[in-house]
């Protein structure tokens, strides 16, 4: 048994604890798949980089509004791919070498499990098992994808594992989550995805911008469905302008053919039935990996759903073992897996004094959906903010009533060349935001659009710092006529709403 004053279960936000201020600390870290983790390797990154493309694709195809000649003629995938391969895969190394190069960092390739408390033993890619201590334990093992119980699933092609400590390569298969379906050797001609939440409409968008035919299934009424009500409805309307989406619909079983995989559906009207695809993305949520690592030896905590339970300063409830990001979440995004590799770093230099530590802010975690359009979002829906009883006033502007939404012709963004769909509905962009009259402050804000993303930033703001709504708008010059003032509006319109 080797013992080290600290030992890191996992290469994504774990990986970065061990920085300069460690130095004279013995590390070791443990990974059991290619190092760096989710975001780097199979998640955020490659997933924007394949996002930005088809992004480019849509505007392309959008170009007769403006009266521009320009069309889009899908994507060259193995380009793509590898442009984007060719960049992480060198990165990811280089980030692994550098570890590996540092005297006082252990880093074990290979699968970890506790023992003891404090203790763990790693099965090791040579097939060797070596046990390893810490004084202090981070468990930092992130999430996997969910690979729901389908009939007949298991008479498909699967997707090669991944060996481990190097990139994904999946080769062709009938079936992938999203670790796989990023290094595909081919576009599929027909894609199903099964799911419609964060995952599944990034990827159809991308895969539908890139030429392939998707239908997309989900058992919510909507897609998205955990946003806003109303930003939701209204991203399914356009999500149906690109690509076949059947909501409301559950995948009873899958049936291999020579010509393809069959997938059987039942639901409403519209959804049931069957379709053909050439490939199945199973996108239907990710699981902690609480339930690998046997941690009832160590004397760590796991909730019902599997997440490792922490108190606000990321300890769990073993003495000296602490946790952070989709492990130990109940908002398993980078972002928050960061914000809590930060607090676990500073809070490990104050062990011995637990006045000095840092609690973790988990109150106004933001988030954005790269799909076509944005969504982004931070704080409460609207439909949260009725059932906590709150007084609500609410902001709302259009994309298409700023200067910068002309420009964007984002009044004509149906098929028939206004703002409804192909069934006579509304198709808008817009911002909303949600303030609670007895406090004069933003509670939520929702946006669907061009840019939603970098739009809401001043909003995460206004929410996190408790800024009062009124006169926040005026306190400022916004750029004229930038896609900034459709937030400047939404949030005058707060206001009035406010002071009624
Ligand atoms: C397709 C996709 C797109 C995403 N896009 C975004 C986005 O745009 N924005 C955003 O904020 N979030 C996004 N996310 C979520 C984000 O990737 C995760 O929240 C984040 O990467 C979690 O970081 P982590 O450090 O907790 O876990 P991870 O990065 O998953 O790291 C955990 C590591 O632990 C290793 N491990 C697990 N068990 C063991 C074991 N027993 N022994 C050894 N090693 C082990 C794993 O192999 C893994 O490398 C996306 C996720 C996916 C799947
Ligand atoms: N841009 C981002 O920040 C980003 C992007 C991708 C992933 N992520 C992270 O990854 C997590 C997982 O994403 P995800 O999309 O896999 O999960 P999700 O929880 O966001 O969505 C899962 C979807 O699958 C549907 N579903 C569940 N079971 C089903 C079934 N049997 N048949 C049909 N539909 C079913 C649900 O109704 C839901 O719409 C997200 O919660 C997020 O934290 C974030």
């Amino acid at each position: 048994m080797t013992h080290y004053d600290l030992v890191v279960l996992g290469t994504g936000s774990g990986n970065t604890i061990v920085n300069r201020t460690f130095a004279d600390w013995s590390c070791a870290i443990i990974e059991r798949r290619t190092f760096g983790g989710t975001c780097i390797n199979r998640g955020c990154i490659p997933s924007k980089m394949f996002a930005h493309p088809a992004t480019v694709l849509d505007e392309a195809a959008e170009g007769g509004r403006l009266g521009v000649r320009t069309t889009a003629n899908g994507a060259d995938w193995p380009a793509v791919r590898d442009r984007v391969f060719g960049r992480i895969d060198p990165d990811v190394e280089d980030a692994a070498a550098f570890r590996e190069g540092q005297d006082h960092v252990t880093v074990y390739a290979g699968e970890a499990r506790f023992t003891a408390p404090r203790t763990l033993s790693v099965q090791l890619e040579s097939g060797e098992t070596v046990e390893v201590s810490g004084d202090q334990v981070v468990i930092a093992a992130g999430s996997r994808p969910v690979v729901p119980p389908i009939e007949g699933l298991d008479t498909l092609r699967a997707p090669a594992t991944a060996p481990p400590m190097r990139p994904d390569d999946p080769g062709a298969a009938d079936w992938y989550t999203s670790d796989e379906v990023m290094r595909i050797p081919e576009l599929p001609r027909r894609l199903a995805v099964l799911g419609g939440g964060y995952v599944g409409v990034e990827l159809a968008h991308v895969f539908a911008a890139y030429g392939s035919q998707v239908t997309q299934v989900d058992v919510a009424d909507t897609l998205i469905s955990n946003q806003d009500a109303e930003v939701a409805t209204m991203f399914t309307r356009f999500a149906r302008e690109q690509w076949d989406v059947r909501t409301g619909t559950s995948l009873e079983r899958v049936e291999k053919t020579d010509s393809g995989v069959v997938l059987h559906l039942s639901g409403d009207q519209a959804g049931s039935g069957t379709v053909e695809v050439d490939a199945l993305l199973l996108a239907v949520g990710r699981k902690p990996n609480g339930d690998r690592l046997d941690v009832e030896k160590a004397g760590v905590e796991v909730d019902d759903d599997g997440i490792v339970v922490v108190d606000e300063l990321q300890r769990t409830s073993a003495e000296g073992v602490w946790a952070l990001g989709d492990v130990s979440s109940h908002t398993p995004l980078k972002h928050s897996a960061n914000h809590d590799a930060r607090v676990v770093k500073h809070n490990l230099h104050h062990v011995d004094d637990p006045a000095q530590m840092v609690a973790a802010d988990h109150e106004h975690v933001p988030s954005a959906v790269f799909s076509h359009p944005q969504v982004a979002s931070v704080g409460l829906t609207e439909e949260q903010a009725r059932e906590q009883g709150i007084d609500l006033a609410v902001g709302r502007h259009t994309y298409a009533e700023i200067a910068y939404g002309w420009a964007m012709e984002d009044d004509h963004l149906g098929p028939n060349g206004d703002n409804t769909d192909a069934q006579g509905a509304d198709l808008e962009h817009f911002v909303k935001l949600l303030g609670d009259r007895a406090t004069g402050r933003l509670v939520g804000a929702h946006l669907i659009g061009p840019q939603a993303s970098v739009l809401i930033q001043p909003l995460i703001m206004a929410i996190s710092q408790g800024v009062e709504i009124g006169g926040l708008a005026r306190s400022m010059y916004w750029i004229h006529p930038a896609l900034t003032e459709v937030v400047e509006n939404a949030l005058l319109k707060l206001e009035a709403d406010l002071d009624r």
